[in-house]
């Protein structure tokens, strides 16, 4: 038996159970393996040799088969839902759709910010493709900084028209995704500006390009911003505008309305406008769990293949996996990723909680949502790009080719460190509202909290328990209590301090920004450790067979406490565990990391990435690695040339070798 093969019959678990958990029950997981049999039966999709391919055949390629799929194929198939639609998009492109995300966001915003009227009319045009959409918010000059955009949306009510402008170079629309080729209208996030009063930014759907001939409007600059870091063949662009008119109802109406004449009424909150990226952040938390389960699955079936070095004479060559090192790398980032999976889950149901308030102009839940969304999306994206670069290590040399899937991988999560907000800039925001939550507090005792947060008042959980038990979930919780408590308060007295010393306000912010960035970080891991062992009682993980749940316990203790390690400074200064503790801390990690080796190939397996989606020789399932890394290097063009030879050698390098030295 081979080694893989091995793991797998070693393993008590029933993964099964697990993948049906993950996916939503077994007739989805069902559902979804017909989809894939309908992906790799049709030869029109198959991936082979497209990593040899440059950006320009790669968009290409991408733009003919979202074509070919909207047109033709997925109406042939029956796949009329939206879910069944994104799996066949994303999985049988292989890489990121040309109109896919970001088409999502204009759909959404207008769900969430158009009135009855604008959804009946935009909705179906942008939800079947007949016009291909983009998001343009952010501008050369401000992306954070949403309040400083320049462009402007002018009201002119002898026309009923708004006239959208960029007044300046830094006004210029860019980064958006789609808008560089491909979309034909976009939200445009502008400042409305009626009667002579500017009113802040506002979004408005603007046509860009005609329906006739695809030809910029006059009016419109637009073009592709160039080659990125990742998302190479995505044609993020940039546009500007020249007093380009659109008629008065393309501004969303749903919180914010221009009549006729020109009276400009609000609704509610002014960062309603802000609820596309609250609702997006949300759901790149489940993002990061499926790219996290991407990456632990290359990095664990390889970790069992891949043999290296014999350590004892006449043994095999020990497997990689089997080293503790590799085991203290690769293990809680399988633990991260079930906890991603359940945090996940959490928040978007959090998120229709709160869109089914605002349907009754309640908006109580907002407050909590923007936070939690903001610190989860800044926290799952940078443990994910951390961790996927550390699965790419854990792979030695393979892991840096492109046969092994990771190059594609990070560049594309590292992205969403910055997308939707940077990470510090959320973190902020978080800590802005656990900071507000202790100045209500110190007004009134009694101000309703929300359970994530009730810790604040929490006095049982300041100091190192008599008896600490790491492997209590209870405990942890109350080890996690009083970090964050602690941290919380400590980022509090900063600022008070600069306060006390004379700064103002933004000061004594600025100067606490390690501080607040620090505990909304610990508060939001306290909230993910939280919420995993939470799940452990839900009917889900409950209704699995013992072992499976045996498991799962196991990898939340992984998380809770390999966080605890890694941040043990700030447990220790927060008192509630000594330095002496440290040492039992590591060996019960070390314990449980040795539980999970035997059970690490089916945690993955339960994934269930297909090869093909997969889209690694260091990940096959069947482990057969060595092989497929020499198929690979066969359709490499440079291997191609039937004498050997390369052209360059008869363009330079023959004449470079004839020369005398
Ligand atoms: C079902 C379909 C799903 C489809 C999707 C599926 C999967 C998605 C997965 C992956 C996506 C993959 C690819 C996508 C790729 C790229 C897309 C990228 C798109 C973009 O990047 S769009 C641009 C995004 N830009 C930003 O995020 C900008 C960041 N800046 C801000 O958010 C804000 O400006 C700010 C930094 C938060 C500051 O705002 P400001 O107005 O200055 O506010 P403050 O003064 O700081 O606070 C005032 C007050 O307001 C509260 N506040 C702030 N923001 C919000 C909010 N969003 N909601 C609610 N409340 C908010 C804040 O808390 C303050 O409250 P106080 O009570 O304390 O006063
Ligand atoms: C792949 C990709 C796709 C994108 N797609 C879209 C899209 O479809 N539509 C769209 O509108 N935008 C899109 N964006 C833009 C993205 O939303 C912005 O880049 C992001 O919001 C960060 O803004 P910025 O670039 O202005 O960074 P900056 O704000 O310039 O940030 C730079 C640094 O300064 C720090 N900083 C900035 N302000 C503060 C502050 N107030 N306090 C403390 N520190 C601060 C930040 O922490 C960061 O480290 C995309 C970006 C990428 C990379």
């Amino acid at each position: 038996m081979d080694d893989i093969a091995r793991e797998r019959a070693n393993s008590k678990l029933n993964t099964v159970e697990i993948t049906n958990l993950l996916f939503g029950g077994e007739f989805i997981v069902q559902r979804m393996g017909e989809i894939r049999g309908m992906i790799t039966s049709d030869p029109a999709l198959q991936m082979r040799g497209y990593e040899f391919l440059d950006r320009e055949d790669k968009y290409d390629r991408s733009v003919k088969l979202s074509t070919y799929l909207l047109k033709t194929k997925l109406s042939e198939l029956g796949i009329n839902h939206y879910l069944e639609k994104v799996q066949f998009f994303r999985e049988s492109l292989g890489t990121v759709p040309p109109f896919d995300f970001t088409e999502r966001i204009f759909y959404n915003t207008v769900n969430g910010q158009g009135t009855q009227e604008q959804k009946d009319k935009w909705l179906p045009l942008a939800g079947s493709g007949k016009i291909l959409t983009c998001y343009a918010q952010t501008e050369l000059g401000h992306g954070t900084f949403v309040r400083g955009l320049e462009t402007t949306a002018t009201y002119d009510s002898t026309t009923q028209e708004f006239i959208i402008h960029s007044p300046t170079l830094t006004s210029t629309k860019w980064w958006s995704g789609c808008l560089g080729i491909a979309a034909t209208h976009g939200i445009v996030v502008a400042r409305l500006i009626t009667n002579g009063e500017d009113k802040g930014t506002h979004n408005f759907i603007v046509q860009l390009r005609s329906m006739e001939n695809h030809e910029p409007l006059k009016g419109v600059i637009i073009g592709d911003i160039g080659p990125k870091f990742g998302f190479v063949e995505k044609d993020n662009g940039y546009a500007r505008f020249d007093h380009f008119r659109i008629p008065r109802d393309n501004l969303l109406m749903r919180f914010a309305r221009v009549d006729p004449d020109g009276t400009y009424t609000r609704r509610l909150s002014s960062k309603l406008g802000y609820g596309s990226m609250v609702q997006l952040r949300a759901f790149i938390t489940f993002n990061t769990f499926e790219a996290l389960a991407r990456g632990t699955t290359i990095a664990i079936r390889y970790s069992v293949v891949r043999r290296q070095t014999q350590n004892r004479p006449g043994a095999l060559e020990t497997q990689l996996l089997d080293y503790t090192n590799q085991q203290f790398i690769l293990i809680p980032l399988l633990a991260t990723t079930y906890a991603l999976y359940f945090v996940a889950r959490r928040i978007i149901a959090l998120l229709g909680e709160t869109q089914a308030q605002l349907e009754q102009d309640n908006l109580t839940l907002l407050p909590e949502m923007h936070a939690s969304s903001a610190g989860l999306k800044a926290v799952s994206t940078t443990a994910v790009s951390q961790g996927i670069e550390a699965c790419r290590i854990a792979c030695g040399g393979h892991g840096y080719s492109q046969s092994s899937g990771f190059p594609e991988l990070y560049s594309n999560i590292s992205a969403s460190m910055t997308y939707e907000g940077d990470n510090n800039i959320l973190l902020l925001q978080t800590a802005r509202y656990l900071l507000k939550m202790v100045n209500e507090l110190s007004h009134n005792p009694n101000h309703p909290l929300s359970d994530n947060v009730k810790y604040l008042t929490d006095n049982n959980c300041i100091h190192r328990p008599y008896s600490l038990i790491f492997t209590s979930s209870q405990q942890q919780l109350s080890l996690y209590r009083g970090m964050v408590r602690a941290s919380v308060h400590r980022a509090h007295a900063r600022v008070l301090d600069g306060e006390k010393r004379g700064l103002d306000t933004f000061d004594a912010w600025n100067q606490a920004a390690p501080e607040l960035i620090q505990c909304a970080e610990a508060h939001t891991y306290y909230v993910i450790a939280k919420s995993f062992i939470e799940s452990l009682e839900m009917s889900g993980v409950t209704n699995m067979c013992f072992e499976n749940q045996r498991i799962m316990k196991k990898l939340s203790d992984i998380f809770s406490l390999h966080y605890m390690l890694q941040k043990s400074g700030v447990f220790i200064e927060s008192g509630v565990i000594h330095g002496s503790d440290l040492v039992e801390l590591r060996e019960v990690l070390v314990s449980l990391f040795a539980e999970i080796r035997t059970e690490a190939v089916s945690l993955v397996d339960a994934f269930n990435y297909p090869d093909f989606v997969l889209r690694s020789v260091l990940g096959r399932k069947d482990g057969d690695v060595y092989r497929a890394m020499w198929d690979w290097v066969q359709d490499n063009p440079r291997n191609k040339h039937p004498d050997g030879v390369h052209p360059v050698y008869h363009k330079y390098v023959k004449q470079l070798l004839a020369s005398k030295l």
